[in-house]
């Protein structure tokens, strides 16, 4: 295969425009992170046509500058515009952002990722078939086509290469049809030959779609770096050097830095960049106090690959080039329709909720209803069938229901919670990429997310529950029934906190922590546990989550137990068998003795409220994660 390319021919070093002129600016922009300067007073400018690399060692501060750029990071000072006005949430819609890392779910194939990005990511006007074509056409274009109905796969069930991870997570962006593409280091980790292809791709499109096409890399090959149009060279966070391509080599041999002629431009500058701090300082401060430096602005429109003037008619463009060449572009419906509706929602809640509920049963479904699951589940649930089985009607084996009770409670408890925010955090990446897109609203996804789950998260409770509860004898069938129902509820609330808590922290770690440790609290205060907490204290109980579902489901069970003669074993539970040895002991009796006193409704009433809290907080805490860059 021939990766040598053509830098003479007009389609591949772009020459051609379709849409109004834009400017992209960063100018002076300055971060610092806890006192440390990570980009020093930076200024860049692209205009449509260009592609424009950012070039510096590791840490020089390439990704800092994209992620400003794309306002993912709000800047010290300084400032991001288009076209003269500052980036906000409407003109980033005009901007895609591939990220260093291909955050995709593993389990879908590239057919379903692309699909649902572009029908959550394009607007509704467009017809279904369209978006399908568009998708394929992309494909096709990135070379990827044939791996349509490959899963994207992870470290432990291989997929997509990582050169057609990296082309399928440009592609998601391209499907929106951006005016500005920023992509940090997308040659990274891919071959000699996908790299240059990959990147003969970007040079292609930004001159046909005329895009303004911005990425970072490390170390482009010789013929890599010609096809640069601008080029940004940052050292410690300042710059070296900004400009066209072309004005580079000459300039640093003016500041006296000569690359010789059988030299990569590309190695030369890179070693430069890495030496000595002295040498840097002379290159940064050579660049600050160039001699006539050339105001930003005019950098951007004095530049050779605009030199175009564009003429609209009714619905064609009409383009000259300077020279002699005219051409004539179909107008695009396809791109216009994207266009027109970049200062809102590209759709609809409803269609969001739709999409993102596809998406999150198809993901979840191999999750939760995993066979290890089923199985771990059944396991358990024989095995507490075989400890409890057919509990006796005696008042001593009061105590084993109760325990059961507790277990079944517990344990999914336990699970759900931990599920829900493992599951949280490995979509976390994918999530944020998205949302920070303005793909769709975080009600949308949550409220998704939080119902298709439903009935997969149920299923196996509700497996467990028939094994255990009628190996064990506990009672008849209505109470079968509305006992697990309780149960349910109580694992939606225990799922719900897990919710909360893996999207309030951050740290996955401190999250299982945290859920861990009050969990633990809400069982010890439950009251099935001890009851030996101090009178003043006994108000805590109701703080507990696990105390109302417990205390509901005894309710079901025990209130209408045959009532039980006392035995020799009873009496620390019940007094009152010490007094009198005939005294028969009830279902009263031994909720009395548990602490249990109100009507059920109290209890079901106060998990439903935990139940909603838990799903509300996580909510606002999602939104506030999210919230806007200002
Ligand atoms: N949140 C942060 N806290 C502390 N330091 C940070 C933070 N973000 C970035 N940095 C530091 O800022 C510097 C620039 O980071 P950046 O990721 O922009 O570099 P880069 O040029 O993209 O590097 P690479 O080529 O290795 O990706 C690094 O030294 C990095 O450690």
């Amino acid at each position: 295969m021939s990766c040598a390319v053509n830098c003479h021919d007009p389609a591949m070093c772009g020459t051609t425009v379709v849409s109004p002129k834009l400017v992209l600016e960063a100018v002076n922009v300055t971060v610092a992170v806890n006192d440390i300067s990570i980009l020093n007073g930076v200024s860049i400018s692209a205009a449509n046509g260009e592609l424009v690399a950012f070039m510096g060692p590791s840490g020089s501060g390439k990704t800092t500058l994209l992620d400003t750029i794309a306002g993912r990071r709000t800047p010290q000072s300084g400032f991001v515009k288009l076209n003269g006005t500052p980036m906000d949430g409407k003109l980033r819609r005009k901007l895609g952002f591939v990220l260093q890392e291909d955050t995709f779910f593993a389990d879908l194939t590239l057919w379903e990722t692309l699909y649902f990005t572009s029908m959550v990511r394009l607007p509704e006007s467009i017809p279904k078939a369209e978006k399908v074509q568009h998708i394929e056409d992309l494909a096709e274009s990135l070379g990827v086509k044939k791996c349509l109905n490959t899963r994207i796969g992870d470290m432990f069930n291989p997929g997509l290469s990582g050169g057609e991870k990296k082309r399928a997570s440009i592609i998601c962006e391209l499907l929106t049809d951006p005016d500005i593409l920023l992509l940090d280091e997308p040659t990274s980790g891919l071959d000699y030959c996908t790299a240059l292809t990959l990147v003969q791709r970007l040079k292609k499109l930004a001159g046909e779609k005329n895009k303004i096409i911005i990425f970072s890399i490390h170390q482009p090959s010789s013929q890599m770096y010609h096809m640069f149009d601008k080029l940004l060279l940052l050292a410690q966070g300042k710059v070296a050097f900004f400009g066209d391509r072309s004005d580079l080599l000459p300039y640093l041999e003016n500041v006296g830095f000569k690359c010789e002629m059988q030299y990569n431009p590309a190695d030369f500058l890179m070693g430069i960049l890495k030496s000595d701090e002295s040498t840097i300082k002379r290159l940064t401060d050579a660049f600050s106090n160039r001699d006539g430096a050339t105001p930003l602005k005019d950098m951007a429109t004095n530049d050779k690959s605009v030199c175009l003037s564009l003429a609209v008619t009714n619905n064609a463009f009409i383009l000259e080039e300077r020279d002699t060449e005219v051409q004539i572009f179909e107008h695009n419906s396809f791109d216009q329709k994207i266009v027109e509706e970049t200062t809102k929602w590209p759709t609809s809640f409803s269609t969001q909720f739709h999409m993102i509920s596809w998406r999150t049963f198809k993901v979840s479904r191999g999750r939760i209803l995993h066979l290890y699951e089923l199985l771990q589940s059944m396991i358990l649930a024989v095995i507490l069938g075989l400890v409890f089985f057919q509990i006796p009607q005696t008042i001593d084996s009061i105590r084993d229901r109760m325990g059961l009770l507790f277990i079944t409670v517990a344990h999914w408890t336990f699970g759900a919670a931990f599920d829900a925010i493992t599951a949280f955090s490995s979509e976390r990446g994918v999530i944020t990429k998205e949302i920070k897109a303005k793909a769709y609203r975080v009600s949308a996804y949550y409220l998704a997310r939080t119902l298709t789950e439903l009935p997969l998260v149920l299923t196996l409770p509700v497996f467990f529950y028939a094994v255990a509860y009628w190996m064990a004898g506990l009672h008849g069938v209505s109470q079968f029934f509305v006992s697990l129902l309780v149960l349910l509820l109580s694992t939606l609330s225990a799922q719900g906190f897990g919710y909360m808590i893996g999207a309030a922290c951050m740290d996955v770690k401190f999250g299982i922590f945290l859920a861990n440790t009050t969990i633990l609290f809400a069982l010890i205060l439950s009251g099935f546990i001890t009851q030996t907490l101090p009178a003043w204290f006994s108000w805590a109980k109701y703080l507990s989550f696990i105390f109302h579902p417990l205390s509901a489901m005894s309710l079901i069970l025990l209130q209408d137990m045959q009532p039980l003669p006392c035995n020799t074993l009873s009496t620390d539970m019940f007094p009152q068998c010490l007094t009198n040895a005939t005294v028969v002991i009830t279902g009263k009796d031994v909720l009395l003795r548990a602490g249990i006193t109100l009507p059920i409704y109290c209890y079901i009433t106060g998990l439903v409220i935990f139940l909603l809290l838990f799903r509300i907080l996580g909510c606002v805490a999602l939104s506030v994660r999210f919230k806007d860059p200002k």
